[in-house]
């Protein structure tokens, strides 16, 4: 696979968001818009609406779906498809925005994905990285193509508010338009090890087995004063 890369870490906080100014050109990007809205078939709802490829997201378990056979790229994907790493993403996903639509906060899921990559297209949105009560504002720019890695993946979460407009740093205010994006996901080799009781799902999973190992334990040690008594 041929490797380009023109990723920048970006300078603030979360670390480890990398980042790519015109993955494609202008008219490539039309093009592909041209696709989305004359080509394919959406979800019949209304809000945010997804497509995937490769393996298929399921939200019920934040996880590869079983059920769904394994879908090949469309001709228009394979150009899109980041040469940084060292395979082909596991999973892909088209979502549509209507203007004003969102995303809620939150952390993709770290039991099935390793990092995360998101491609923006046509109107640009604001995406809100949250920490506790920190706050920092990220410009998802069309044709940006963005690396979410390290404390960004992990330890943040991120979400787009669901609004007309975004305000901008300097106190333009933005109309929101259309955006599509395009997220890559790459399965994780062996378990996230991050220990993030918060936000990481084995974390917790864990946690919550360590737990019931306490509480068998004192069952054990209950039963055993009880069979000496
Ligand atoms: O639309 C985006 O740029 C990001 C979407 C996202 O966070 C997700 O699909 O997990
Ligand atoms: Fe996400």
């Amino acid at each position: 696979m041929e490797t380009r890369s023109n990723f920048q870490e970006l300078p603030s906080e979360p670390h480890g968001i990398f980042w790519e100014e015109n993955f494609i050109t202008a008219e490539h990007e039309q093009h592909l818009i041209s696709i989305f809205t004359n080509e394919l078939e959406w979800p019949d709802r209304p809000g945010r609406v997804s497509l995937h490829y490769g393996y298929s997201f399921d939200y019920k378990t934040f996880g590869i779906d079983p059920e769904i056979p394994y879908k090949e790229f469309p001709s228009w994907l394979k150009p899109l498809i980041p040469t940084t790493e060292d395979r082909a993403p596991d999973q892909v996903c088209l979502q549509y925005y209507p203007p004003g639509a969102g995303i809620p906060p939150h952390v993709d899921a770290h039991k099935p994905y390793d990092q995360l990559y998101a491609l923006s297209l046509g109107a640009p949105a604001m995406m809100v990285f949250r920490q506790g009560d920190r706050r920092i504002e990220v410009d998802l720019s069309p044709r940006s193509m963005m690396k979410m890695s390290g404390d960004s993946r992990l330890h943040w979460t991120h979400g787009i508010r669901k609004r007309k407009n975004d305000t901008l740093p300097d106190g333009t205010v933005r109309p929101r338009g259309k955006r599509w994006s395009i997220t890559y996901r790459w399965l994780r080799d062996g378990e996230c090890e991050c220990g993030n009781l918060e936000l990481c799902d084995t974390a917790q999973r864990r946690n919550g087995i360590e737990k019931e190992k306490r509480s068998l334990k004192a069952l054990e040690n209950a039963a055993l004063k009880e069979s000496v008594v």
